[in-house]
């Protein structure tokens, strides 16, 4: 059945073999065309809900659904292949193989030559420094270039959705910056982008739609410039302070 989400998680229930759930009725949806990111406290969950994602954590009860397709028991090749694509946290360049080679390598699944040859040009032009220092060894770029280089790689079997674990992990300002900005052109280029973040306030200044995860369950949902505006939130995430302090509104809300 066809669906207005790109992704659809659904009373997701996850965790670690036999320790206690970390997702507990978790439910986020993904529109076409947008980044929505997902923000709260350490261990929250964040991580874990990419993984889900991205079949490397198969979950323990609730739906995944891409394009309205039931996928929630495929295998992370086949979460690939429904266009699920992950950028793990941290760096995974390899730094002694060129640029080219890196992100060549995101598109070891597809055959015809014709059509690795659109997604260079289409990464190429997406990201410059992909470009500019395609025949350069991966390790002589910069934390946030070579975060660029992981981008383009992902975005080569032209994955419906991207997502996106720490993306400003270890980068300066300057460099998370630039990393932004890129999120925005990977979801102007007709990708959506689901993206956990530390860096609450530079992700929700970013995203279309914002998820605060705590305790393994959507806390609180909606707009990001809404919830940007919220000061509870400010108080409590974004290190905003105010006068008064309230408490959120019900637990368990999703951002339908
Ligand atoms: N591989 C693992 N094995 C066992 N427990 C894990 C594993 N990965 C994460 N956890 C646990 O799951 C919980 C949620 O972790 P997760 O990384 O999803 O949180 P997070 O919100 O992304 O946190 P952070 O902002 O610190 O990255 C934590 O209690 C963590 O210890």
């Amino acid at each position: 059945m066809a669906s207005e989400h790109l992704l659809e998680l659904v009373d997701i229930e996850a965790g670690y073999g036999r320790a206690a759930l970390v997702l507990r009725g978790l439910t986020v949806r993904v529109p076409p065309a947008s980044v929505v990111c997902l923000v709260g406290p350490n261990g929250a969950g964040k991580s874990t809900v990419l993984k889900v994602a991205s079949g490397m954590l198969p979950p323990r009860a609730g739906r995944i659904l891409v394009g309205g397709e039931d996928v929630t028991r495929n295998s992370p090749q086949q979460m690939l292949r429904a266009g699920l694509s992950h950028v793990l946290q941290g760096h995974s360049v390899f730094k002694e193989m060129t640029v080219s080679e890196n992100v060549l390598l995101g598109a070891y699944s597809l055959r015809d030559k014709a059509e690795i040859a659109e997604r260079v040009d289409f990464v190429k032009t997406l990201f410059p420094v992909v470009a500019d220092r395609w025949t350069s060894l991966a390790g002589a770029l910069s934390g946030g270039q070579q975060k660029q280089v992981e981008f383009a790689r992902s975005l080569m079997i032209s994955p419906r959705v991207v997502l996106l674990d720490e993306p400003s992990m270890g980068l300066d300002p300057k460099a998370t910056g630039t990393v932004f900005e890129q999120v925005v052109r990977m979801r102007d280029a007709g990708t959506a982008v689901l993206l956990v973040e530390q860096n609450a306030r530079r992700a929700l200044e970013t995203a279309d739609l914002g998820c605060v995860l705590d305790l393994g369950r959507v806390h609180i949902s909606g707009p990001a410039a809404d919830l940007l505006a919220d000061p509870a939130l400010g108080e409590l995430y974004l290190g905003n302070r105010t006068a008064g302090r309230r408490q959120f509104s019900t637990p368990g809300a999703d951002n339908t």
